[in-house]
């Protein structure tokens, strides 16, 4: 795992936006396609908004597939969406093609929702697991990732799928990838900044083994699999090794 920390989240993103763009080059020239699993909340807005003004010309976008890491339960035109926010902020802005993004059909109610996305995964994947090339990730106050809310029945899931519940602490469905799927990819991305995020960020990194009260402990870099961390001094300020 390598921890990539700057001082500023204006950095942050500068890096991990190159990031992005090197391992959309390397996916390409290997298998002729980039697939990328975004998150959604507020802290990826910023990085939509630098790939489009300063990545329109250095990435292939006609080869980028996009997928969704979670999502609300509300209608894609509900502001609480996160396809909404990336229509918005990445994909109208870009002009990408819309075959090449992957919804969760939410207007087929939650659980009707995650099992479709699934055998959309599976099709995708030509029935093998998805293994996405990188799987861009934030991190709630409350150590959740993705919708891996503390203490609920989807931390226990050992199947790489998507997977439909209701979360108490938010009061509402949400459709999540499962953390095996997340540790399938080939490449791994948090993107965490400000010091509201410190305490969570410690709890992940340095505090013992809690699961159920720390859900982002369940990423881990596997054998073929490759884990980073993009913060700011901010979000890293709690954490006693650097
Ligand atoms: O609910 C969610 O929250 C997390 C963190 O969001 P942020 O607003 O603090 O950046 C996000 O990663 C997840 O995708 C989202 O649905």
């Amino acid at each position: 795992m390598k921890l990539n920390i700057f001082k500023t989240a204006d950095e942050v993103l500068a890096s991990l936006a190159d990031f992005f763009a090197k391992t959309a080059k390397e996916a390409i020239e290997k298998h002729d396609r980039f697939t990328v699993a975004l998150s959604g909340g507020s802290s990826p807005k910023k990085l939509h908004e630098l790939l489009v003004s300063d990545y329109r010309d250095k990435i292939e976008w006609n080869k980028v597939w996009f997928f969704f890491g979670d999502e609300r339960d509300v209608p894609l035109t509900d502001s609480q969406s996160n396809y909404l926010m990336a229509k918005n902020t990445l994909f109208d802005p870009l002009g990408i093609d819309p075959a090449h993004i992957f919804p969760v059909h939410t207007d087929l109610g939650a659980e009707e929702a995650a099992k479709h996305y699934t055998l959309n995964l599976i099709s995708f994947f030509d029935g093998h697991n998805a293994c996405f090339d990188l799987v861009i990730l934030g991190l709630g106050d409350n150590s959740h990732t993705a919708s891996l809310f503390p203490h609920t029945s989807v931390l226990k899931d050992e199947s790489a799928s998507i997977q439909a519940l209701y979360i108490d602490e938010v009061k509402m469905n949400r459709i999540t990838f499962t953390a095996p799927l997340i540790n399938n990819a080939h490449h791994i991305a948090f993107l965490v900044y400000g010091e509201g995020k410190a305490e969570a960020v410690k709890h992940i990194l340095e505090d013992a083994k809690n699961i159920p009260e720390y859900p982002a402990q369940l990423i881990i870099e596997t054998s073929d699999g490759d884990l980073q961390w993009f913060m700011d001094e901010g979000a890293a300020s709690k954490l006693e090794k650097k």
